[in-house]
């Protein structure tokens, strides 16, 4: 516990020196301000209120050289009537976080939020993740609901959104769920009947907690990993079984965050059933594994209202990691935990004067509506009415879309701007032309597809070497497609080795941008880096070139950099590729099945396209065979795998034709 407070002091003490502490904010000056340095110091907390997304933490009384060591009571008390004035002319909120005796005086801290409008609200997410009955979804129930668990799955009972969720209690998909807090930091969910009104939510909070519910076990980590690229989260919540430990994916969970940069903070449950000596072992490997130089994280063990405005106010940094220990069932800490996600704000930088760009993860059909999507803003505006760029298509085409109406957490807005996640009905398009991963952009960025693109990638696991020809799953934004090597900086790569790599995605092209963050994967091989580099494509325009097109594209003719093959091959996968073309709405229904059932993980083989996951979760749907011949399809490396399957699809052929003759020979012969 010492260690732990030195550790966090000593943490906050060095940001503290190495940003640049606002004196003018924080000191004397608010105690009697003159009327020049009133409108200087309303003018700063207006800029602080921009950076801040509309919320800032202000400490009076209290520099970073000692000079004041805290204020006088009456001096005190004048400061924070000028904190107020200055809140109330900006239309703030000014709430009292904490205060700390110095030398000299107090030192308070103040959050002072931005009072928002009914249909507008700050918007965080975080991504919770962690092994399989850790108590993720117990603890969203509890915190969204109100109402403690009974350590037999009660809580969790709300958040499951498929019978087979509520049979086996494991979750398999993504899920939302929000928790909203009003300007003074009051938790806004009142469930009636057992269930959330979500515009109500919406309507009285000037925060809300978006939770993206990801699912523990290994053979939903596929969509465990599209949660976390796809859908964008400020944060990642670790969830740690207090008896359990650090066991299963719960390593694996958080390599991610950190590949992908999300500053993550653990919640440790459960703590009302395990007994101490197991807890403190528990709780020493989680810090020695936050510790050690893969993480290189500062853990601080969050156990008193002093220690989460520390830690919230210092959370910015990725390098500091919050330990909760809660339990769902007695409720014990929970409110620290409430604290702390008021006090979190938005760590990335949105830009809202750029033009539109809207990343899809998942669409709808909603009946009397029409065709919906929902996704994350990234870019700028967007308004009722706006014309977009939809896409690409399977040929790689953006079609113009008309924004019929906006949800943002099924309340209607007028507009959603850059940072928010919104739903959008669309005019005048199936749902079937839609696939995750599609974007809707402003017409102005001209948008094309490409088929390659070259990334700069670390291996963080792999069990031997790869080579060019490797296929894995290219996850980046809420793209999730395979993507093959086609060339490499180096030979090969193990484990640890950092190269520029070429890659092309094997069954359709996709809107990818320099600078996005990726994650290529395999089972548990993992990999990691930025998109550095699009490899042009040209778009086919008139569908009678298909074949001829596609040829081109795969052949290096559209993109240039394709695999070489010998001229049978090519004919083959001209032939496969085309029936690839047809196969969107397949594509959909696989999506579908993916988040809404049974979510198999894709595996594949080096050098092959073996999708275990799908082809035996698909037969159900009789439409699998797709899948599998999209990848098949797709790469000079992978035609042993088609000549064979070939092969046995022409021996099962055979026999049965021998079988047919043999049974109905007497027939024959007559
Ligand atoms: N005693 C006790 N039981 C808890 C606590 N939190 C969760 N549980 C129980 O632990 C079990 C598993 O909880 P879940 O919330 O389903 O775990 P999960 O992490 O969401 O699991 P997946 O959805 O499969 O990833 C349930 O029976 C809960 O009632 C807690 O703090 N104390």
């Amino acid at each position: 516990m010492t260690e732990n407070r030195e550790s966090l002091s000593s943490f906050v003490e060095k940001q503290e020196r190495s940003t640049d502490y606002d004196k003018l904010l924080s000191g004397k000056v608010l105690v009697a301000p003159s009327e020049d340095q009133y409108e200087l110091l309303l003018t700063r907390l207006k800029q602080q209120l921009g950076e801040g997304r509309g919320e800032v933490i202000l400490e009076i009384g209290g520099s970073d050289d000692g000079s004041e060591n805290g204020l006088l009571e009456d001096e005190l008390a004048a400061a924070v009537a000028t904190l107020q004035s200055l809140a109330n002319t900006l239309e703030c909120s000014c709430v009292k976080l904490r205060e700390r005796k110095e030398i000299r005086g107090s030192v308070v801290q103040y959050l002072i939020r931005r009072v928002l409008d009914q249909s507008d609200f700050l918007e965080i997410r975080v991504a919770v993740v962690g092994n399989v009955d850790a108590g993720k979804s117990t603890l969203l129930g509890v915190l969204t609901h109100g109402e403690m668990d009974n350590g037999r799955g009660h809580a969790r009972q709300r958040l499951f959104r498929h019978k087979h969720e509520m049979e086996s209690g494991r979750t398999s998909s993504v899920g939302n769920d929000i928790l909203g807090f009003d300007e003074e930091g009051n938790i806004v969910n009142k469930p009636e009947h057992g269930s959330l009104d979500w515009v109500k939510i919406c309507e009285k909070s000037s925060k809300v907690i978006t939770f993206i519910d990801l699912a523990g076990h290994e053979k939903y980590l596929k969509t465990t990993v599209f949660g976390m690229t796809g859908h964008a989260p400020d944060f990642g919540m670790l969830m740690v079984g207090a008896n359990a430990g650090i066991i299963g994916m719960t390593k694996e969970h958080l390599g991610l965050a950190l590949a992908l940069s999300v500053p993550v903070f653990v919640v440790v449950t459960k703590i009302d059933m395990c007994p101490v000596n197991i807890l403190q072992d528990n709780l020493k490997m989680l810090v020695r594994i936050l510790k050690s130089p893969g993480c290189r994280k500062v853990p601080v063990m969050v156990k008193t209202p002093d220690d989460v405005v520390l830690s919230a106010t210092n959370f910015v940094s990725e390098r500091l990691c919050p330990i909760f220990q809660v339990s769902n069932v007695t409720g014990e800490n929970l409110d620290l935990l409430k604290t702390f996600l008021n006090l979190l704000t938005t760590r990335m930088e949105y830009h809202e004067n750029e033009p539109a760009e809207f990343q899809i993860d998942d669409t709808y059909s909603v009946p009397g509506v029409g065709t919906v999507v929902s996704g994350t803003t990234l870019k700028g505006v967007i308004k009722l009415n706006d014309i977009l760029m939809l896409g690409p298509d399977p040929l790689g085409r953006f079609q113009q879309i008309a924004v019929k109406s906006i949800h943002r957490k099924r309340m209607a807005v007028k507009e959603v701007r850059a940072g928010q996640t919104a739903s959008f009905a669309l005019k005048k398009i199936k749902r079937s032309q839609i696939r995750k991963g599609m974007v809707m952009v402003s017409p102005v960025l001209n948008p094309q597809a490409c088929w390659e693109f070259e990334g700069e990638i670390l291996v963080l696991h792999h069990p031997t070497t790869i080579s060019s020809r490797y296929q894995a799953m290219v996850h980046c934004g809420s793209i999730r497609q395979t993507a093959s090597i086609i060339s490499m900086s180096k030979d090969c790569l193990r484990t640890g080795d950092k190269a520029l790599i070429h890659f092309r995605f094997i069954k359709h092209p996709e809107y990818v941008t320099p600078g996005q963050r990726m994650v290529f994967r395999e089972g548990r091989t993992k990999a990691v880096g930025n998109v550095i580099r699009i490899v042009s494509h040209s778009t086919p325009v008139h569908q009678g070139n298909r074949s001829k097109q596609n040829k081109q594209q795969r052949y290096g003719g559209g993109g240039g950099g394709g695999g070489g093959g010998g001229g049978q091959e090519k004919q083959k996968n001209d032939k496969n590729h085309v029936k690839n073309e047809n196969c969107q709405e397949e594509v959909t229904d696989a999506e579908i099945n993916e988040n809404g059932q049974e979510d198999g993980d894709d595996i594949q083989k080096s050098g092959g396209s073996l999708r275990k996951g799908k082809s035996r979760r698909g037969g159900g749907r009789g439409k699998s065979g797709n899948n599998n011949s999209s990848s098949k399809t797709a790469l000079p490396d992978v035609t042993n795998i088609t000549s064979l399957t070939v092969t046995n699809r022409n021996s099962t052929a055979k026999v049965f034709c021998l079988f047919f003759i043999f049974k109905h020979r007497s027939f024959l012969k007559s």
